[in-house]
Parts: structure tokens; sequence; C-alpha cells
């Protein structure tokens, strides 16, 4: 399991072993197979080589003869299709750390969708159980194996669970519905296999009409249309439309009463419902490798996920993806980030959970966190929005992405924009370049950051050797900045771990078993 989840972040880096006596580049021989079941062996090439400079010698006196060992690591590292064609493209220095994830939905489940997702630098696919049925999943697991398997990528699966959420039903399959300014809609609990009449929308929650109360406001979708309930009538609840906007499919609904999030029965239902159960045998079944669980409330319910997982099928390497989005699981931030594998700031619904105001703060409070505990940290939903109907992003989304790569978040991930948008391979190149374009910068702006060590010393003496401990952390600091191109070159890349997102469980499980 743990493999499957440092395969988003791998905090430390290796030791280079016996460092050899005239400083050359050591490439440590257990980092190279990584890449061996989907690798394709990276010759290098000429103008690889020239693109890579020789640097002047570092500022302690060591010379480093970087196109010399940059040949030979690259002699020695596999690497899978998207990254190699990435790696030629953009050299070892730009080696992209940020993971992107799709969601994988109608805009992109066929074959050669998929394909191009995978080329263009897709890491992991999402597939949210909360839509589509089990069959329509497997198709597309399926699909990313023989991507994998086939064509040499690397792609790596996440099962999302639906989670005791509310939420509406499918609008009796119409793509989305127009809410307007003032009309009057109807929320109700009576089920019904077929569509509904216009204005009628059917809610999964058998509590939600004994729940609410005249007055309430009601958010579709983390707030993207809004209600107010007007009138109760048994199993319905008439609503007034406050603030227009679409109605997707299965859209989240929040109850606000107020001015804070209405917390009833439904808080009581469990975490992992028994479709989930359902859901999750499936994807280890399938050979997921993360499995993100919705609506956590607290560590228990992790731990308990983590030994099932162990229990079912041993030897797994399921990574457990903790979704941050409610107030409980703000609450119980830390135990959760301990005890899962990586974590998932899910601002969609975290955003009808808490003022809006305050999602920006919290994302960085999450992932300054998972930093801290050295877990992985996803940064979700509605990072290029717009691009779900336009071609090109507002100068706020690239912000935001800017923003969530300059905070060290391990991946970001495409929703709708590539689950149901006009232009999922655009969105991901623009999370692709943005991704590239900070990571760059954050280098160069590393390469001029100063040490600071902090005076600890109080006698003489002690100052003495505070001073010589100081030099030395501050020429082993420097010497690691003018080191960390060559890092990139010969290292797997850390949390940019291409390699291991790439591989998937089954060949994992095939080289374990010694056949792959
Ligand atoms: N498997 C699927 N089948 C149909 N539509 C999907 C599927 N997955 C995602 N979508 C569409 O893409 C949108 C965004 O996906 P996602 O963020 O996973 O879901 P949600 O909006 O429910 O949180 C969904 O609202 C839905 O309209
Ligand atoms: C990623 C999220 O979860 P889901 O898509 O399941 O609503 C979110 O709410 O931001």
């Amino acid at each position: 399991m743990a493999t499957a989840a440092r395969s988003l972040y791998l905090p430390t880096p290796p030791k280079p072993s016996n460092p050899s006596p005239n400083h050359r580049l050591h490439v440590p021989s257990h980092f190279r197979p990584r890449l061996q079941r989907h690798g394709h062996r990276l010759a290098a090439s000429s103008s690889d080589l020239t693109s890579f400079p020789d640097p002047a010698p570092t500022p302690n006196g060591v010379y480093i003869p970087l196109a010399a060992a940059h040949a030979a690591a690259v002699a020695a590292i596999d690497v899978d299709a998207a990254t190699e064609a990435e790696l030629r493209e953009n050299g070892f220095r730009s080696t992209r750390r940020t993971k992107l994830i799709c969601t994988v939905g109608p805009s992109t489940c066929d074959a050669a969708e998929l394909e191009a997702l995978a080329v263009g630098g897709m890491n992991v696919a999402r597939v949210n159980m909360c839509h589509g049925d089990r069959e329509w999943h497997r198709g597309v697991i399926r699909a990313v194996r023989r991507l994998n398997d086939e064509k040499g990528f690397a792609v790596a699966v996440m099962m999302d669970t639906e989670g005791s959420e509310i939420h509406m039903g499918d609008l009796g399959g119409a793509p989305s519905a127009k809410a307007e300014d003032g009309e009057v809609w109807t929320f109700s609990v009576r089920s019904s296999d077929t569509s509904l009449p216009d204005r009628i929308i059917h809610v999964n929650y058998d509590g939600f009409a004994e729940d609410v109360k005249a007055g309430d406001e009601l958010f579709v979708d983390g707030g993207m249309a809004r209600f107010e309930v007007i009138e109760k009538l048994g199993p319905d609840v008439k609503c007034r439309c406050t603030d227009p906007g679409l109605l997707l499919p299965r859209a989240n609904l929040t109850v606000w009463r107020d001015g804070s999030v209405v917390r009833e029965r439904n808080a009581m239902l469990p975490t992992i419902s028994s479709k989930d159960w359902i859901d999750i045998d499936f994807g280890i079944a399938e050979g997921v490798d993360f499995i993100a669980v919705s609506f956590v409330k607290s560590a228990e319910v992790i731990n308990h996920l983590k030994s099932y997982i162990a229990a079912r099928s041993r030897g797994s390497d399921i990574g457990v993806i903790a979704k941050i989005e409610s107030i409980d699981a703000l609450k119980n931030l830390e135990e959760i980030i301990r005890a899962s594998d990586g974590i998932m700031v899910a601002r969609g619904d975290l955003g009808a959970q808490i003022p809006l105001e305050q999602v920006p703060s919290i994302q960085q409070k999450i992932v300054r966190t998972c930093r801290q505990l050295n877990k992985p940290v996803i940064v979700a939903s509605q990072l290029l929005e717009s691009m779900i109907e336009y071609p090109t992003p507002t100068r706020a989304e690239v912000a935001d992405v800017s923003e969530a790569v300059r905070q060290r978040a391990d991946a970001l991930m495409l929703s709708g924009e590539s689950a149901m948008g006009r232009y999922p391979e655009k969105a991901l190149s623009v999370l692709r370049s943005v991704s590239l374009r900070i990571e760059k910068w954050w280098r160069e702006e590393k390469r001029h950051e100063a040490l600071e060590l902090q005076d600890v010393s109080s006698s003489f003496s002690d100052k003495i050797s505070e001073e010589i401990c100081n030099s030395a952390a501050k020429m082993a600091w420097e010497s690691m900045l003018s080191l960390s191109t060559l890092r990139m070159a010969t290292w797997p890349p850390c949390s940019h771990d291409a390699v291991q997102t790439a591989q998937s469980s089954r060949s994992r499980r095939r080289r374990r078993s010694g056949d792959g």
C-alpha cells in the first residue's frame, strides 16, 4: 500500500551511496529499475546533452561534470511513454513533479480519449462512483490498464467513493437543467425510476423533507445554484431559486440555516455506505491503485478501510486517500492525515460547508500540514472550471493553479473539465504547462534563498562550535542547491515519481510474482 501512496510523494531524496573520491556523480542503483515494467529505455541523444550545460564549479570548489553524469544517468533510467515525451520536450531540468489527475467521464471514457490524456501527462485516472454504473467503471479501468500494458503508459487508477452525501437524482437522463432566478422547483424524496416532470428533482436521502425547514438555504453543487425552502408538502420540498445556475445530474446538496450548515440526521450516516463497500470490493477486484474516501470525519474510518483492504487482498498496495470536505474532517485534520496514505482538498464540497472566503486559507493549511507530515496532497475542484465550456482558462484560474503548485501540492485534479467538459485535453495541457512554469520559478527562487540559522548557544565555547556547525550547514545547503539540477537528472523525481505512479497494480503484482 505504501508503494502506491509514495507514488504521489517520495519526500526523502535518496542518499548517494559511496560518493566516489573525485566527487563525480554516483547514480544509486536501487533507483534505476523502477520503470522497467512499462518502461521505455530513453537513449541519450546528442541534443539532450547539448541542452544540458556544464556548470561552473560549486561554491565549495567541487566540480561536477554534469553532461557526463547526465549521459550515464540517461543510459540507466527507464521511463514511461509520457515521461519520455516530456523529457524530450523539456529536458531533465524540467521534469514535472506535480502529478495530474483527470476525472474520467462521458467526454473522456473511450480508448482514444484516454490515450490523448495519457499523452498529455495524465498520471492518475479518477473514476467517481457517484456517477455511472460498475460496468461503465470496469470498462474505463480496463482501458487504462490496456493503455499501460500495450502502449507503455503508466497511468494509475483512483476510485472515488460516493459516500453518504445528500445528492440529487440523475435528471432522468438529461445532461443538465437550468434553474432561473425566482423559479419554484420541487425537491422530492419520492422514489421514481422514470423521468420526473419538469422542475421536480429527486433527492437520495429519505430524511431530507423532515430535516429542512421553511427559510433554509439549499446549495446545489457547492453553491453553483441556490434555492430558498418555501414550503414542505409531505415528501416534497418546494424551493425558490435565488441564485440561478446549471443543475448537473447527481449534484451534491447542502442545507444552510442561520448562516451555518445544517447537520441533522444525515451527519450520523456512516462515512462508507453499504453501496460504497460493494464499490470498494469492486475496486479491489479490479486492482485500482487508490481509493479516495468521501466525507471522511475521523481517522477511524481510514484505519478500518485499510484493515479491510489488507484482509481482502493480502499484500495489496492500494493507497487510501481521505477527502477533506467537511467541518468534521477539519476538526480532526491531523489524525486523518496521519492515518491516510494521501489527502484530497475537495474544495467543491468543502466550499459548501464553510464560508467560501475561508477555502484558500484552509487549503494552504491542509497542504502545509501534509508537507510537514510527509503525506501526499491533491488539490481538487474548479481549478479550470471555465474550461468546461471555453478553450482558454481565466487569469484567475491560472493564478489558482499556480498557487497550488507554489504551495507544493503533489497533485492537481480535473473534475468536470475532463469528465464532461468540451476541452479535456486543453485543460490538462494548461495544468501541465502552469505546473512546469511554477516549478521552474520555484527552483530559481530557491537557488537564491539564503539558509537562515538561529543562534542557540549561550557560552563562548558553544558559540565557536555553533559557528563551525553553521558554516558546514551553509556549505552543504549551497552545494545542494547547485546540485539540484543534477538531482533532477539522476534520481527518479521524488514526488514526481512518474515511475511509480506509472505502474499499475497489475504490473507490480506481476513483477512481484516474477513474470514481468
Ligand atoms: N462516470 C460519469 N458518468 C457521467 N457523468 C460523469 C461521470 N463522472 C463525472 N461526470 C460528470 O462530471 C461532473 C464532474 O465530476 P465529479 O467532480 O467527479 O462529480 P461531482 O460534480 O458529482 O462532484 C459530474 O457532475 C458529472 O456531471
Ligand atoms: C472532489 C470533490 O468531491 P466530489 O467530486 O466527489 O464531489 C469535491 O467536492 O471537491
